[in-house]
């Protein structure tokens, strides 16, 4: 049987009393890739930070892995990209992954966590140096290194250029085919029509539906 991984009952969420997200329901399987697709503002952040255990619900529930991500004393193995992004001037890449390393428990090899994102070959290169699409592959490795099974992804792919963003994908469906359940934000109806399954956040509201849907249809 299919095992959901993450699991929102009717999650509502917001800011100081503001309601951002309403009466969210929505389920990932293991090994699957799921979007949250929705224009600026609509939700998405905030709907992810709070599935993500980083913010406390208003209302309903969020199980990961069948465990509360906002409960003290959850040890989950789960990463997250924030849009950020991390910022390691002056390091180089294999700098940046050990010291990683030194802070996680039983973390996967330098070696593991490059080759998993198609960084290998570039261990010696200094941050300064990378495009954004590597960067963005070393927050992914960062995000992995303490095996996570989870990863929480917000806009992984924004603001690159096309060909690193289309690389970023198919990491993330190698990824999920290796067994890790990815939940990611999206503005781009192309990235989320590679996901798996689709969800639609439209003011706060969720629709959930299977890829491939038309989704601005006139
Ligand atoms: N820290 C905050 N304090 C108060 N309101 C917030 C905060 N962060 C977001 N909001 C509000 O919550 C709503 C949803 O924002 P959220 O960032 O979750 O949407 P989003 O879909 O991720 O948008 P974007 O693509 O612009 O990041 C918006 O109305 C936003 O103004």
């Amino acid at each position: 049987m299919t095992r959901q991984v993450i699991e929102v009952h009717e999650l509502t969420a917001g800011h100081g009393g503001a309601e951002a997200v309403r009466g969210a329901s929505f389920t990932v399987a293991q090994g699957t890739v799921y979007a949250l697709l929705g224009r600026y503002g609509s939700g998405k952040t905030t709907l992810l930070e709070t599935v993500a255990g980083y913010r406390r619900p208003m209302s309903g529930t969020v199980r990961v892995a069948g465990v509360d991500p906002y409960a003290p004393g959850e040890t989950l193995r789960m990463g997250t990209v924030w849009r950020e992004g991390g910022l390691f001037p002056g390091l180089t890449v294999a700098e940046v992954v050990d010291t990683w390393r030194r802070w996680t428990l039983d973390p996967l090899t330098r070696e593991e966590a490059l080759e998993r994102v198609g960084l290998q070959g570039k261990a010696g290169a200094r941050f300064e140096r990378l495009g954004a699409g590597d960067r963005r592959r070393l927050d992914l490795a960062l995000a992995l290194v303490g095996r996570s099974d989870v990863l929480f992804l917000d806009e992984p792919t924004a603001g690159l250029p096309r060909e690193d963003a289309r690389r970023i994908r198919a990491t993330l469906r190698e990824l999920a085919s290796g067994g890790v359940t990815v939940l990611l934000t999206t503005r781009d109806p192309d990235e989320a029509c590679g996901a798996d399954r689709i969800g639609v956040l439209n003011d706060g509201r969720l629709a959930t539906g299977r890829a491939p849907i038309r989704l601005y249809a006139a």
